[in-house]
């Protein structure tokens, strides 16, 4: 109804201004006694076309609208000698319209029915983007983050949710859930869910892998309210550690801990299992250490750190670059409406316990006539200028030559005995060697470390601006007990002062954790790194906490694409100009509406369950073999109340009339036409049965006879007019 009027305001009459009914000449004049606005009757001629179109039918009642007025005006001749014939309001035909070309009406069709259904899609993508950007307002997600290290195997467990801020464009709230860990106070530098050893020492050790997964996936359970677990995303990056395996065993671990994750009650992906590059783990990192010093994304933009992420085997470095080096380092990250450009790199090796292994490499080579079945059956001794005097201990040197296997397991590496003889000028050289790797692995030509980073491979773009040195830097600051303000120089101090103790001093020094015997090169070791690597001064270190780390990067760019369907509606600055949703919605609803009722105007263009809603659609169903439909039916479309006080289409009725209505073997089914008003809604699209007994007429004449009788009972609330014309009907079908 609503529809048919708005239609009606940008549909001028079909056949003229007028809203007149329109009812072609010499046939009966329908009863217009209703308020119907709108009433077809036909030219009961039963001739050839009853001013419908050859070989039309009712079926095309809609081409009725889209005759050929030139055919019609021939035709027009003809029931003027037949006494039918069309007028406009009783009149002829309106003057000759151009009648556009068949195709050029169907392209017509085809574009906005396109055009239609974009529009639809695109409100129904934006309506429903904005039900769900509300509703996901409050909504958290969860994400489980495994960061496979060289060192060992931590679960990080994050909640996220939306919260907009007005100084950040990224309104988005990362918290991590670290409850039941409290392993500082057991010495710890981190306080994290961890097992160890890293994945990397269990290559071909299915049940050393469970051990290392399964509890950390408890605990993570337990950190996640249940309803919450499928929804959550579960992702393993290994790093490093990993990194360097062979592509046989690195694709075996992962294959291995993707079927033991199969089990969890997360959401995995088999991609979400990988290792992830150093590059990606550098901006994973820098993102972590921006987020929580709130210069990420910030508007306006601020000054962001760069991130030094020192692992148990490698170091990321990563810091905004305006200078755009053109090799891989280069990196680009929009949060919001702000862009970042990056250099990020990782360098394999230099994380702490590959630099000490580096030096026992180093010494290696400086042990004349090294006998190789020594090494082999790990007979060989060496001094280490860096270890407490006292210490004698067993290190697996997986650098030290061929790899040898040992045992059913094939472990690789050689076991070297070291023994502790300190000398911290010795051992701080050794260390600077280590950093340099023109005197490590290969000659760089001619390069003078004093005078560019050694640590990086050429073309690397040099550090600059300040950095939070995290992790691994972290990690040697707690062990000597500094503060995060200490220099450089108090580290060296500290170092030297824990060289010089004794092992069994040095040891009970601190709280039990791994790698003890290392500190005394850890302290010359980041020292170097940092001013001969990386040409880094003091002052532009910031020593970071041990709470930033990568995985908490991940989190936020794995929550941001999640969410930012939602941060995109709710305007923000993610297409460069600000969007109201609720401008854009019923903009979009505003158009749907126009169209539609464009395309109604263009009739038959019309799809026809548009067309249904308005006229009753009839089959003819002709036993003869005439397929025109000849029906000379009196019919004539009639609006009544509904009770609903809602105007609903009754089908035509029979009107009185001197000719037999149908004069012919054949049955007209009414076809029930789909209407804008569903059956369930309370204004039914009503057939009223007088109607059906009208319109479905076939040569039994019985079927209907008991319609008919129905049809005077279900009138009875009918008007007056009508019912005396159901009287007159009744009469008639008798006949
Ligand atoms: N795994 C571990 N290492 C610790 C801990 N406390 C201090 N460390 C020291 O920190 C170093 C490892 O730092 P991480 O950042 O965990 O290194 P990782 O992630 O295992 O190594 P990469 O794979 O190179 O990133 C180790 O060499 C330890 O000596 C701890 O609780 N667990
Ligand atoms: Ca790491």
């Amino acid at each position: 109804m609503v529809f048919g009027k708005i239609t009606q305001l940008f549909t001028p009459n079909r056949y003229g201004a007028s809203t007149q009914p329109y009812i072609p000449t010499g046939s009966p004049s329908p009863d217009v006694g209703t308020s119907s606005p709108a009433s077809f009757s036909f030219g009961n001629g039963g001739r050839k076309n009853g001013g419908l179109r050859h070989s039309a039918s009712l079926q095309d009642f809609s081409s009725y609208h889209a005759f050929d007025p030139e055919e019609a005006r021939e035709t027009n001749s003809n029931w003027g000698q037949n006494g039918a014939s069309f007028s406009k309001d009783k009149g002829g035909l309106p003057p000759s319209v151009p009648k556009p070309s068949t195709s050029r009406r169907k392209w017509i069709r085809a574009v906005m029915i396109v055009t239609c259904l974009f529009l639809f899609a695109s409100l129904v993508y934006i309506l429903g983007m904005y039900v769900y950007t509300n509703w996901s307002r409050g909504a958290s997600r969860y994400y489980v983050v495994f960061d496979c290290g060289s060192t060992g195997t931590r679960a990080y467990v994050y909640q996220a949710s939306l919260n907009y801020k007005k100084d950040s464009s990224l309104p988005i709230v990362m918290k991590s859930l670290t409850e039941g860990i409290s392993r500082k106070s057991s010495g710890r530098a981190y306080d994290r869910m961890e097992t160890e050893p890293g994945f990397d020492k269990l290559v071909n050790n299915r049940t050393g892998l469970k051990k290392a997964i399964k509890p950390l996936i408890q605990w993570a359970e337990k950190q996640i309210p249940k309803h919450a677990h499928r929804t959550t995303s579960l992702f393993v990056y290994a790093t490093a550690g990993v990194r360097r395996l062979r592509a046989s065993d690195s694709s075996w671990l992962l294959g291995n801990v993707w079927s033991i994750l199969a089990k969890s009650p997360f959401t995995c992906r088999r991609e979400w299992v990988k290792i992830i590059s150093g590059t990606e783990e550098a901006y994973f990192g820098w993102t972590a250490l921006n987020y929580q010093t709130s210069m990420l994304g910030a508007v306006p933009k601020k000054a962001t750190f760069g991130a030094l992420d020192l692992g148990g085997s490698s170091l990321q470095v990563t810091f905004e670059n305006e200078e755009r080096a053109h090799n891989e380092t280069n990196l680009d990250l929009r949060i919001g409406s702000v862009n970042h450009h990056l250099s990020a790199y990782s360098l394999a090796g230099y994380g702490l316990n590959d630099a000490f292994e580096r030096s026992v490499v180093q010494l290696l080579k400086r042990v004349p006539n090294v006998n190789n079945s020594e090494l082999i059956e790990g007979k060989l001794e060496m001094r280490h200028p860096c270890l407490n005097s006292g210490y004698v201990g067993q290190y697996i040197c997986s650098q030290c030559g061929s790899t040898v296997k040992r045992g059913k397991k094939g472990k690789s590496g050689v076991p070297i005995k070291l023994i502790g003889a300190p000398n911290w000028g010795e051992c701080s050289a050794l260390a600077k060697i280590a950093v340099n790797s023109s005197e490590w692995s290969k000659p760089k030509h001619g390069v003078d470390c004093d005078l560019q980073p050694c640590a990086l491979p050429d073309g690397y773009p040099r550090p600059h601006g300040q950095f939070y040195a995290v992790s691994g830097f972290f990690v040697v600051y707690r062990f000597f007990n500094l503060s995060a303000e200490a220099s450089l120089d108090d580290v060296l101090e500290k170092g030297r002062e824990f060289c010089e103790k004794a092992w069994q001093v040095a040891r009970t020094s601190v709280s039990p954790q791994p790698f003890i015997e290392q500190y005394c090169f850890r302290a010359p070791y980041i020292v170097s790194l940092l001013r001969e690597g990386l040409y880094i001064t003091d002052k532009q270190i910031i020593i970071g906490s041990g709470s930033i780390t990568w995985t908490l990067g991940v989190a936020i760019l794995e929550a941001g694409k999640a969410l930012s369907s939602t941060l995109g509606l709710k305007g923000y600055e993610t297409l460069s100009m600000k969007i109201n949703p609720v401008a854009l919605i019923s903009v979009l609803f505003v158009s749907l509406i126009l169209l539609l009722c464009a395309l109604s105007r263009v009739g038959n263009c019309m799809p026809r369950f548009f067309r249904k809603s308005c006229l009753p659609l009839f089959k003819h169903n002709s036993a003869s073999a005439s397929s025109v439909l000849n029906i000379p039916s009196p019919f004539r479309l009639r609006w009544s109340h509904m009770g609903t006080g809602v105007k609903a289409p009754l089908s035509p009725t029979v009107r009185s009339s001197p000719r037999r209505p149908f004069s012919f073997g054949s049955s007209i089914q009414l076809m029930e036409s789909c209407s804008l008003y569903s059956s369930s809604s309370s204004v039914m699209h009503s057939y009223s049965s007088d109607s059906l007994g009208e319109m479905q007429v076939d040569n039994s004449g019985s079927f209907w006879s008991s319609r008919s009788q129905m049809r005077l009972q279900s009138r009875r609330s009918q008007s007056r007019e009508d019912l005396s014309s159901s009287l007159a009907e009744s009469h008639m079908l008798k006949m």
